[in-house]
């Protein structure tokens, strides 16, 4: 460990602390050394640095205003095989990162998020309406939710069903691109990039990298060349990739820029939100405590006679401060997305260096004792108490409300639309349904594993059983009721369907009549 670097773990020769690097949930690991070697700490990765920030006015200072030097990505070689360095997410700055941000501040806007709500709203309505009829299946109904709510927004096509073609070769691809990003998977590349030459035939990963790369643009760009096609033919939607087109010349934009920024917003916005609301059922069943005086609040503000809608959310204190529980409880993203710095900076006496890998412990500090009361427990409440849920007594200055969706330059563009989801459907589960433990042959309730998560950048609960059931038959017919009023909206978005799916969307037209 070169002098003037934060304290760390013991380093090896070659290795530094490569053999103890953990590959997977980091965040616990990271969360363990920062109790011991402090708030902004460092690992060395052979001959590279990563800096471990744990420490919410470290975030503050580091990230958010020094973001014009820690608002880089770590260069992943992966990304550039695969994607040709196309990958809004992880692309590095300066080059096509500052072009996809640009479009995407003058396209992902708030007020653009409230001219998508319609189809928002109706794809959540399609959500309870699912749970109504299969409850067992509500993983795969939030999954379907998410991957619709994000076509429909971007290429104006929606997924009627979880099988729907485009939504399950989005999965297959992301799942394989994620199993290849997992740190361990492949040998280590970026710390030794002599690995790259090594012949495709001896290199699996090699194999596996053009596998990811065909699977990606199938659906990216067939999507894309579907939107253009629709506009051909006069039937415009709205959709984000709409304005993209009209404005490729405007912001640079070629081809292959194009189909990426379409493609890495799916990424983005599809496991995120259903990852959220996994983990919301989990937390309203493991917590009956906490959906009871959340059904009270919801009662008595929203009543039973009709759905909730975004404007009551602001007569909701209880179920806000739910919502943001449940992000401090099991952030989407707990490590967020690493970050990497453009120059050297100093933070308390220490060096942060050029090119290092930055890593924000969202968990750490969002789990942290000294800032809140018993940080393994859900508690909502104590967002009624403080601002950002730190104990009394604690300064929660450095910490915001949506410190969940990033730091400085980075901060996901997504946020307005992933936001109206989370607090949608959580007022929609929550006004709709009873969820409870699943019992066992002896009718005993079956405790939940609120632990049990997969392995990944963003991570979501490992599929789990409860008992979900309408909270009154009258909310039942309501819910049915807006499903089949949804179809108006819903054949907007409903174009160039498989058979199957329009078979799917004829039988739930035909109810209607
Ligand atoms: C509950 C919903 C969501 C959560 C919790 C979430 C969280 C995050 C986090 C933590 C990051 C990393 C920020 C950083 O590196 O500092 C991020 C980045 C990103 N998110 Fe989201 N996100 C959500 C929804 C969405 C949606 C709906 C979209 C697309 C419409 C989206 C697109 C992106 C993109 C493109 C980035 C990369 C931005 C960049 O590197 O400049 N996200 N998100």
């Amino acid at each position: 460990r070169e002098k003037g670097l934060p304290p760390g773990p013991p380093t090896i020769p070659l290795l530094g602390n490569l053999h103890i690097f953990p590959t997977e949930f980091a965040h616990y690991k990271f969360t363990e050394w920062a109790r011991k070697y402090g708030g902004v700490y460092s690992l060395k990765l052979g001959p590279g640095t990563a800096i471990v920030i744990s420490d919410a006015a470290a975030v503050k200072e580091l990230m958010d205003r020094r973001s014009g030097t820690t608002g880089d990505r770590p260069s992943i070689h992966l990304v550039d095989i695969v994607t040709g360095g196309f990958n809004f997410i992880l692309a590095r700055n300066p080059g096509c990162w500052r072009t996809f941000r640009r479009m995407a501040h003058a396209i992902l806007t708030a007020e653009a998020s409230t001219r998508h709500l319609p189809i928002q709203q109706a794809e959540a309505t399609q959500l309870l309406h699912d749970i109504l009829v299969c409850p067992e299946s509500f993983y795969t109904h939030i999954r379907r939710y998410s991957s619709s709510v994000i076509l429909s927004v971007l290429y104006g096509k929606r997924a009627p069903r979880y099988d729907t073609p485009e939504t399950t070769g989005f999965f297959e691809a992301q799942h394989e691109w994620e199993l290849l990003l997992e740190p361990g998977s492949t040998p280590p590349i970026d710390v030794f990039p002599f690995l790259k030459f090594v012949p495709e035939r001896w290199a699996k990963w090699k194999r596996d990298a053009k596998k990811v790369r065909s699977l990606q643009r199938a659906v990216y760009f067939g999507l894309l060349n579907e939107t253009k096609k629709r506009l051909r033919s006069g039937e415009e939607n709205g959709s984000y990739m709409e304005e993209v087109l009209a404005r490729q010349e405007e912001f640079g934009m070629d081809e292959e820029m194009t189909g990426y920024l379409g493609g890495t917003l799916i990424e983005g916005g599809s496991e995120t939100a259903s990852s959220y609301l996994q983990s919301l059922v989990l937390c309203l069943t493991a917590y009956p405590e906490a959906q009871k005086k959340a059904h009270e609040e919801i009662d008595r503000v929203v009543g039973g006679h009709r759905m909730p809608t975004l404007d009551d959310l602001d007569f909701l204190p209880y179920i806000r401060a739910l919502i943001l529980e449940t992000h401090r409880f099991r952030p989407v993203a707990p490590l967020m997305i690493p970050h990497a710095t453009t120059a050297a900076e100093e933070y308390q006496g220490y060096i942060i260096p050029k090119g290092a890998t930055v890593f924000v412990n969202a968990w750490g500090i969002l789990h942290d004792p000294a800032l809140y009361d018993n940080p393994e427990d859900f508690i909502p409440d104590r967002y009624l108490l403080t601002e950002n849920g730190t104990k009394p007594g604690v300064e929660g200055n450095d910490l915001r409300q949506n410190f969940v969706f990033g730091v400085g330059r980075r901060i996901c563009p997504g946020i307005h639309l992933g936001q109206n989801s989370v607090n949608l459907n959580a007022m929609n589960l929550i006004w709709a349904f009873d969820f409870n433990t699943d019992i066992d042959a002896d009718g005993r309730p079956i405790e939940l594993d609120t632990f049990a998560y997969a392995k990944g950048i963003t991570t979501s609960p490992l599929p789990f059983k409860c008992r979900i059931t309408p909270r009154t038959p009258e909310k039942a017919e309501i819910i049915e009721r807006a499903f089949l009023e949804a179809g108006y909206t819903f054949s907007k978005f409903e174009f160039g369907l498989s058979p199957e799916d329009e078979k799917f969307v004829a039988e739930s037209r035909a109810q209607r009549c």
